[in-house]
This record gives C-alpha cells, structure tokens and sequence, in this order.
C-alpha cells in the first residue's frame, strides 16, 4: 500500500467539513488504497468542538485514516501537505452575495497563502472552498509564490453538480449518465451554467443535451438562473448555507485532479485564467478543464454563442472588479 499522504482540511470544525472530511477517510478523493494523515485547522475557540470531530473520526473505523492532528497552529496544519482543502471562512447568511464576504474573509486567504508557501509541499494541490472562491483562491496563491499558479483552484463543482442534476431531472435519466455540463467564471450569480456541449449516455450512444431538453428558451431562461441561485435557494430553506453537498463536490473536484479525468470527459475548475475564451487574465476564472498527470488544460477550441460571449463578459468583468478590491483589502 502507498505511504500516507497529509491532507489538511481549514474550517475542519464547521459544517462543509464535518460531511467533507468522511469522504477523505473513507477513501473517496485519493483512492480506496491511499492512506491519509488529516490536518484538521480552526481556530483557537473551536478547538473544543473539534476534539469532538477528533473522537468521531477515531469512532469512525476507517482504516485508511492513519493519523489526525487537529491544530489552531499555521505551522502545524499546513506542515509538509500533500493536499490542502481550504474551507476556513465565514459563510453568507440570508440577504447577502458571496462578494459580501470578501473584507471579512479574503485576509484569511492572504494568511494562509503565506502560511502554505512556508509550510507545505511545493507540490502541494489547493483547492479553495471558502467564498468568495475564485478571489480567495486568487489571492492565496499571489501569497505562496513558491507555488505553482496552477497548483491552486477554486471550487465551481458545486454548480457543475447542481446543473447536472437538474438536467438529469429534466431528462428524467439517471444523473450519472450526464457529463460534460461547464460552469464559466464566478463562483457567483454571474456565472453561466452552460449545457451547449453537455451529453447524455443513452442506449444508442451518447446524445447532445441540447437536443434532448429540445428547448431553448427553458435552457436559457429556466436552467441558467435555476444553477446560478442555487446557494441563496438552499440558505432560504436551511437558514444555513450549503453544507453536504459543497462537501460531496470539494471531494469531487479534489478527485478530478489527484486521479485525473475519465477519456472524453472535462470537469469545471476556477483555474488561473491564460486569457481563453476571451475571459480576463490572472484572475481565477471557472473553465472547462481535462485533468492527467495532476495537471490540467483548458478545453480549447470549444463553440460559444453571443449569449454565453455576453455572460463570459460579465462574470470576467465581476471577477475582475472583486480582485482589485481583495488587492486593495490586502494592502491595507
Ligand atoms: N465554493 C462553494 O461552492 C461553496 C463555498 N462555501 C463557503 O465555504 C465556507 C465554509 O462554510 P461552512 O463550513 O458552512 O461554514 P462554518 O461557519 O460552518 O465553518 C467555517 C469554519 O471555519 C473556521 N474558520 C474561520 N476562520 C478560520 C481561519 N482563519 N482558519 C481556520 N479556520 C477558520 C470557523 O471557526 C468555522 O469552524 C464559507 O465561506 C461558505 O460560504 C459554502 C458552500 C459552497
Ligand atoms: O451560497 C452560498 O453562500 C454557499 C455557496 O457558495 C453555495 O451554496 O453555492
């Protein structure tokens, strides 16, 4: 079997990473035969709480788990980490977007960029969970500049699995038999769920979803912002924002990019932008990406339309505008 490889989750006391962390242990994100040494991270007042997540993981059996060092500690936590979940942030209440979130939580990312630059392996994988995503993830990575730029992204899998399953129950098909949905930009409201180059897995092969849902204007007017509300859909019921299923797609994404993606498949990623598809570079732009080797490439050459030109041009004009502010929160 592999040697254990560190995994850190931050925000390891609250709620996305009390569901997230089962699907490491268990073996969901780096393999059935990879063992792991958790980094639980949080802050000093909720070391109490996360003695207890401590306990469960231990009444939890799993035999991949072969350490847990929960730690209020920067130098702990990220100390030599082969992969970092970056949860740790306030989470939006009712009323409020993600961006509102930015003043409060984007030092956290500066912090812990510096703090992932000293600590971890400079082949370490980050994934930033915490909102609002793409800037954190931006901004912790200008904060680790011994990391690679590619080595950090933003989680959108989340949206990518929201459209799925609502296009699945469109087309009443299991939801697994739908692939290749692509988020574009923002972890936010601009964002455009994009179902063009989407297919369905069928008895005569694969087919066009397009074709399928045969209905333009239900893809445009009923899909589109039915993805892109979702997170403020699910804190109006809940009165707490998502939890079991950012966890399910923090584990997802985390997967796509250790184990790679299956042939002909991509997966949505907010990944440094080089500038493709017309989106504004160096900002962290959510694209359509295959994975090999740990290494991910944007999906070249794929068709966009006017409308999904002129939604590109708003969320890359948001990103744009939420990283100049994360910049000036920084210098401050
Ligand atoms: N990208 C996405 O699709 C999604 C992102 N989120 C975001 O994930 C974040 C976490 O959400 P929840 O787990 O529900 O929140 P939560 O409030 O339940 O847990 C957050 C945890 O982070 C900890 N924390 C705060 N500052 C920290 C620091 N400097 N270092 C380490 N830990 C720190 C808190 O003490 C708390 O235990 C929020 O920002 C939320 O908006 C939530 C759902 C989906
Ligand atoms: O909406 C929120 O604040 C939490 C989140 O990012 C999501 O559920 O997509």
């Amino acid at each position: 079997m592999a040697q254990p490889i560190k995994v850190v989750v931050t925000g390891a006391a609250g709620q996305i990473a009390y569901s997230l962390i089962y699907h490491i242990a268990h073996g969901d994100v780096f393999g059935a035969d990879q063992p792991v040494i958790l980094h639980l991270l949080d802050i000093p007042f909720m070391m109490g709480v996360l003695e207890g997540v401590v306990m469960e993981i231990q009444d939890l059996a799993l035999p991949l788990v072969r350490g847990v060092v929960p730690t209020a500690d920067v130098s702990v936590g990220f100390n030599d980490v082969d992969a970092a979940f970056m949860v740790g942030a306030m989470p939006r209440k009712q009323g409020m977007e993600r961006k509102d979130l930015l003043s409060a939580n984007v030092k956290i990312f500066k912090d812990q960029g510096q703090a992932l630059d000293k600590y971890a392996k400079k082949s370490v994988l980050v994934v930033v969970v915490g909102n609002p995503a793409n800037t954190n993830a931006y901004i912790c990575s200008k904060y680790a500049p011994s990391i690679p730029k590619s080595s950090f992204s933003a989680m959108t899998h989340l949206d990518q699995n929201r459209a799925q399953a609502l296009l699945a129950q469109r087309l009443g098909v299991p939801v697994g038999n739908v692939s290749n949905v692509i988020i574009w930009g923002n972890h936010s409201p601009t964002m455009l769920p994009d179902a063009t180059h989407a297919q369905v897995q069928t008895d005569a092969g694969l087919v066009p979803v397009p074709k399928l849902v045969n209905n333009d204007s239900w893809l445009k007017n009923e899909f589109v912002p039915t993805v892109q509300n979702r997170g403020a859909a699910v804190i109006a019921a809940r009165k707490m924002s998502s939890a079991m299923s950012a966890a399910k797609a923090a584990g997802d994404h985390m997967r796509a990019l250790w184990q790679g993606t299956p042939p002909g498949k991509f997966v949505s990623l907010g990944v440094i932008s080089d500038g493709s598809y017309g989106a504004p570079k160096d900002v962290m732009f959510s694209f359509p990406c295959t994975v090999k080797d740990r290494v991910w490439k944007i999906v070249p050459n794929l068709s966009i339309d006017d409308f999904a030109k002129s939604k590109l041009a708003v969320t890359g004009k948001e990103l744009s505008e939420e990283k100049e502010e994360a910049l000036s929160v920084c210098q401050d």
